[in-house]
């Protein structure tokens, strides 16, 4: 077997993974190994985030445009273009060809190997007949893989996952969605929009968006059932058969009908659909990786501590970013880990201690902002009121509805909500949530209020333009008793 070094070595090519590397050699002559086994970008940016908001934008822009006047009369009579959406979605995600990742990869000096990468002993990692060894670091980014609850004829009937929501080729016209979370809401939004006129969300819980503010799930619940999707709360799935399956490829309707055996809501137990979509949260891709031979448990989310080493392995070698520390499963946070351990992997290899902020990744704990793209929009930061209740933290909230100028001149039918979390002890901000129609640009103000820990009084000072959506803030502001007097 043929042996290599490397500064690092990083498992996993999605966002997270080519950060960590882009940032552990970054102004250095140091060597870094990027391992993927399919394509370098990821989950992320061929069937998750960039696909899925490819396909929801339209959604956004034409339900803006049949509530303005001037434009509704032009738009009112016609659906979207399906073919073109889906012709702008493969844009985004570059119909799947990964060649200008590589050669991004390739200018910042990361070596781009393919195959599928396994731990085989302190600092080694082996893809197929290549064994690599790491002189300072290697980072796990393997990310996760969507879990299909393993229920009698669910598997065999292979259904629907988010990658073939995304990447959707066929609309099945009757569609059930397993679970009520973003990948469930995001998923029904678009597909409905496309032409699945009969969509049922299976819901084993009694909400949309669980871990968000009651409202927000409250809100997309009713503009899904007024669209036309049927909501199922407290709907378990037990079985599923399908007589006739067809492994006809991602996106592609896999063979004849569903029929899907129900319980728990008191409605119908048996429910018939040409597609099941289970978008029943992720597992993480650590099976077959090898942390066995370095100690650790062979499958689940690796811990890391905040310098996203990874806990329970000696000589700080081994890191983890990314979904696959289960801390915040968003790209953006995956990034952001990426750039902690990156700088972290740099200044160990030089030398230098780990002072400073900068080596800490802080906001994986209580400041994680999150958009999801349904209509309408839900955008939050931080802790909910139950969360921070949960954590000690003695909490006032406000919460308004968004009932400004700028949200009135953005859509005829704008109806939105606000609200705050307050640390009465700091009187600042731990949460925040909006939801309404482009609130998905307003949430990065509280997050930099959260993470600034910017008292109340200093946002007073902090005037919004008239007239835009922002200017809820300022109602915000006002709902509590003591603002600004
Ligand atoms: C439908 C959907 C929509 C989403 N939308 C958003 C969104 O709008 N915003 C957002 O912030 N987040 C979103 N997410 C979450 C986001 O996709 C993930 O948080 C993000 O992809 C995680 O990045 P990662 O680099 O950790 O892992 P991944 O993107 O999963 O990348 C991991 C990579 O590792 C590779 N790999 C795994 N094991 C091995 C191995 N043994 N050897 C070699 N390679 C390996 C995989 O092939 C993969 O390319 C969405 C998720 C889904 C499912
Ligand atoms: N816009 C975004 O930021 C975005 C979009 C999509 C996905 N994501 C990320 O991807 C991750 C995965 O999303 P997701 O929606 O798959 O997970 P999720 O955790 O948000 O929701 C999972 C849903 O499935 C249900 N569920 C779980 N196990 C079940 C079972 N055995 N039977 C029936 N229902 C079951 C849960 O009750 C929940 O409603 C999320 O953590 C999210 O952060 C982010």
């Amino acid at each position: 077997m043929a042996s290599e070094e490397f500064d690092v070595i990083v498992i996993g090519g999605g966002p997270a993974g080519e950060n960590a590397a882009a940032y552990a050699i970054a102004g250095s002559n140091r060597t870094a190994a990027l391992v993927e086994h399919q394509l370098v970008g990821g989950e992320c940016s061929y069937w998750a985030c960039m696909p899925s908001k490819a396909l929801l934008r339209p959604v956004e822009v034409l339900g803006t445009a049949r509530h303005m006047p001037g434009v509704e009369e032009k738009v009112n009579a016609y659906g979207l273009d399906t073919e073109a959406v889906l012709a702008r979605r493969d844009e985004f995600t570059h119909n799947l060809d990964d060649s200008s990742q590589v050669l991004w990869a390739d200018s910042v000096g990361i070596d781009v190997i393919r195959g599928s990468a396994r731990i085989t002993g302190v600092r080694e990692v082996t893809v197929g007949e290549r064994v690599l060894r790491a002189r300072h670091a290697v980072v796990l980014a393997t990310g996760t893989t969507a879990s299909v609850p393993d229920l009698p004829g669910l598997r065999a009937a292979l259904p629907w996952t988010s990658r073939d929501a995304t990447n959707v080729r066929e609309v099945p016209k009757r569609l059930a969605v397993v679970g009520g979370g973003v990948v469930a809401c995001e998923a029904a939004t678009w597909l409905h929009e496309l032409g699945a006129d009969e969509v049922t969300l299976l819901v084993r819980g009694s909400a949309l968006l669980e871990r968000t503010e009651p409202f927000a799930g409250e809100m997309v619940a009713e503009k899904l059932r007024k669209h036309g999707v049927n909501i199922r709360f407290g709907a378990s799935l037990q079985s599923a058969a399908r007589p006739d399956v067809a492994d006809t490829g991602v996106g592609r309707v896999h063979g004849g009908p569903v029929t899907l055996s129900v319980s728990g809501d008191g409605s119908d137990p048996e429910l018939t659909v040409d597609e099941v979509l289970v978008a029943a949260g992720r597992t993480p891709a650590t099976a077959g990786l090898g942390l066995d031979q370095v100690g650790l448990p062979d499958h689940g989310y690796v811990t890391v501590d905040d310098h996203l080493t990874v806990t329970g392995v000696d000589g700080d070698w081994l890191y983890a970013v990314g979904d696959v520390n289960g801390r915040a499963l968003l790209t953006h946070m995956g990034k952001y880990q990426a750039r902690v351990c990156g700088d972290v992997i740099a200044a160990r290899a030089e030398g230098r201690p780990l002072d400073g902020s900068r080596f800490v990744a802080s906001a994986d704990h209580g400041q994680v902002p999150q958009v999801v793209f349904t209509t309408p929009e839900v955008a939050a930061v931080g802790l909910t009121e139950s969360q921070a209740r949960a954590d000690g933290v003695d909490v006032d909230v406000v919460a308004v509805d968004i009932d400004v100028a700028g949200a009135a001149l953005s859509r005829d039918d704008y109806s939105g909500r606000a609200s705050l979390v307050i640390d009465r002890a700091s009187d600042t901000i731990v949460g925040a949530t909006f939801v309404g129609s482009g609130v998905a640009e307003l949430v990065h103000a509280a997050t930099v209020a959260v993470v600034g820990k910017v008292p109340l009084e200093s946002l007073w000072h902090a005037v919004p333009s008239y007239p835009t959506v922002s200017e809820v803030w300022l109602r915000l502001l006002e709902a509590r008793p003591t603002a600004g007097r």
